[in-house]
């Protein structure tokens, strides 16, 4: 580790990863409730279980952008942290809001939440991923404004590279785009319309900046490859996920009340909203082929590869599934949304955090080459369980999606089944669903394991160095 500072990413770390098994013990017991409706009556409803497992994923992953950046803007500029106090200031703010917001969705009833928190002062609650109080809600502002003031303090002080600068237009994006949370129109489709500021201009426009240039550094650490290379294609990926992003928000306008363009606009934008991701493939591929040094840390370089791949998978083939509007049409709001909701989270921003993390975490506890063996072997297998488990998640989704559609959407209206009578119909894919979920929790606690493991090597690769 070059800096002192850049420590700081451990606690930001840690803490995303207990709160990634929280959002998993939660998608297992709605998992469960799919199956079974009365699982966890009368103590955690669908509703709550839902809103705990997607918000502590966005919270997760905001923990892991800090995390990443902490760990990755001091090296890249090559001076230490602006303000570590702030940051750590910053962590105890945050991990306290989180979790007492968490505790507030399971303790009492959501509208019970929304009275103690005066939201009728300044309502914003009761939106899907911005469930979040007002209170709430504004601490996370406050908490990205000294994150990005900090980030962009020591970007201004030190030195300015390609990664840098992509990363902060990144996470000034966020933080502005987050603030349509506070927009809450009384007509429907004016509050759709800006509800998918925050929801698609983030995964589908500025975390994609976050996840290029992470990727980006990961890959110039384990290759050794020019970095004026690697920056050429850092400016084609993020070029192409804006031109198509940005429009590419048409395919959540079709059915909501904004012009009839969006049809087109949406259908067409969207569907190159694949082609950066495509490129990510491709450059992760083609630099990792032609690395000057062969790193020790193997896995890190197999997750930079792999969220590569997963990505674009999952946002890439996933998404253009159903991009189109006359597909849409069909699809909109089935298991197919959720199929590649779970693929493109998983498969570009977890991946990518957990790719820091395999890649920064042995430096920071002083392996500069990795974990040892034995260590890289077992993340190595809960990398393959945890993608092997999304995936056939995603299958059965897939299918399960496609069977909705016959059955509730195609038939004329006389004959089509009701929404709960097809969702009886469809348990066999959700009992599938839970099979895959269990493959993927077992390779969560490898990837847990394998830190168990890497530290007691470590310190006997320790005690070893000092006889
Ligand atoms: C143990 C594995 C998991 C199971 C069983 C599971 C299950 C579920 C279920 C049942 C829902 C609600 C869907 C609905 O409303 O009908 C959901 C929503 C969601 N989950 Fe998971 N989940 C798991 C892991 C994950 C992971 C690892 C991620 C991302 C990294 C994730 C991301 C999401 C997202 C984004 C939604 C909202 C989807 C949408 O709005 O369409 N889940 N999950
Ligand atoms: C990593 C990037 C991406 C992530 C994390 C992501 C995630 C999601 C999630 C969670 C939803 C469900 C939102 C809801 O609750 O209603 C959604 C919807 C959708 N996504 Fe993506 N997405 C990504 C990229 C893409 C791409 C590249 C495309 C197109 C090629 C796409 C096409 C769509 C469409 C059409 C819907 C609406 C589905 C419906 O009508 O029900 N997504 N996405
Ligand atoms: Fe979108």
């Amino acid at each position: 580790m070059k800096y002192e500072s850049q420590l700081i990413a451990k606690p930001y770390f840690i803490f995303a990863m207990i709160l990634f098994a929280g959002q998993v013990i939660f998608g297992l017991l709605m998992g469960l409730q799919y199956i079974n409706g009365d699982a966890g009556f009368p103590y955690i409803p669908f509703n709550a279980a839902r809103m705990v497992h997607t918000n502590l994923l966005i919270v997760w992953m905001l923990f892991g952008f800090m995390g990443a950046s902490y760990f990755l803007v001091p090296e890249e500029a090559e001076t230490e942290l602006y303000s570590p106090l702030l940051a750590k200031i910053t962590f105890w703010v945050f991990a306290f809001a989180g979790i007492a917001t968490i505790l507030g969705y399971l303790l009492v009833p959501y509208a019970e939440l929304a009275r103690i928190t005066q939201n009728e002062l300044f309502p914003t609650m009761g939106r899907e991923f911005l469930e979040q109080p007002t209170i709430t809600k504004i601490g996370i502002v406050l908490v990205c404004l000294s994150f990005v003031f900090n980030i962009g303090m020591t970007i201004l002080r030190g030195r300015k590279t390609v990664i840098n600068m992509v990363l902060l237009t990144g996470l000034v994006g966020l933080a502005v785009f987050y603030l349509f949370s506070f927009y809450n129109p009384d007509s429907l489709t004016l509050d759709k319309y800006f509800w998918w500021f925050v929801v698609h201009l983030w995964v589908e426009g500025v975390w994609e900046l976050i996840l290029g240039a992470l990727l980006a550094f990961v890959l110039i650490k384990v290759t050794g490859v020019d970095r004026e290379h690697i920056e050429k294609w850092l400016y084609v990926i993020i070029a192409m996920a804006l031109i198509s992003g940005l429009i590419g928000m048409g395919h959540h306008y079709f059915w909501v009340g904004p012009p009839r363009y969006w049809l087109w606009m949406g259908s067409l934008f969207s569907a190159l909203e694949p082609v950066p991701f495509f490129m990510m493939v491709v450059f992760a591929f083609k630099v990792v082929k032609e690395r000057r040094r062969d790193h020790g840390n193997k896995i890190a370089t197999t997750w930079a590869q792999g969220t590569a791949v997963m990505a674009f998978l999952g946002a890439g083939v996933w998404g253009f599934l159903h991009t189109l509007a006359p597909v849409n049409y069909y699809t909109h709001g089935s298991q197919l949304t959720a199929a590649h909701g779970h693929l493109a989270f998983f498969g570009a921003y977890a991946m990518v955090v957990m790719c820091m993390i395999s890649y920064s975490m042995p430096v920071m506890n002083g392996r500069l080459q990795g974990n040892s063996a034995r260590a890289q072997k077992v993340e190595r297998i809960s990398f393959w369980l945890m993608c092997i488990g999304m995936l056939g998640i995603t299958f059965a989704l897939t299918a399960a999606g496609i069977w909705q559609v016959a059955l509730q959407r195609l038939p004329e209206a006389g004959e089509a089944l009701g929404f709960m009578a097809t969702q009886t119909e469809l348990t066999p894919f959700y009992v599938v669903r839970l099979g895959f979920a269990l493959i993927f929790t077992a390779g969560v606690v490898t990837y847990f394991t394998s830190f168990v493991i890497a530290n007691n090597d470590g310190k006997k690769q320790l005690s070893g160095s000092l006889i």
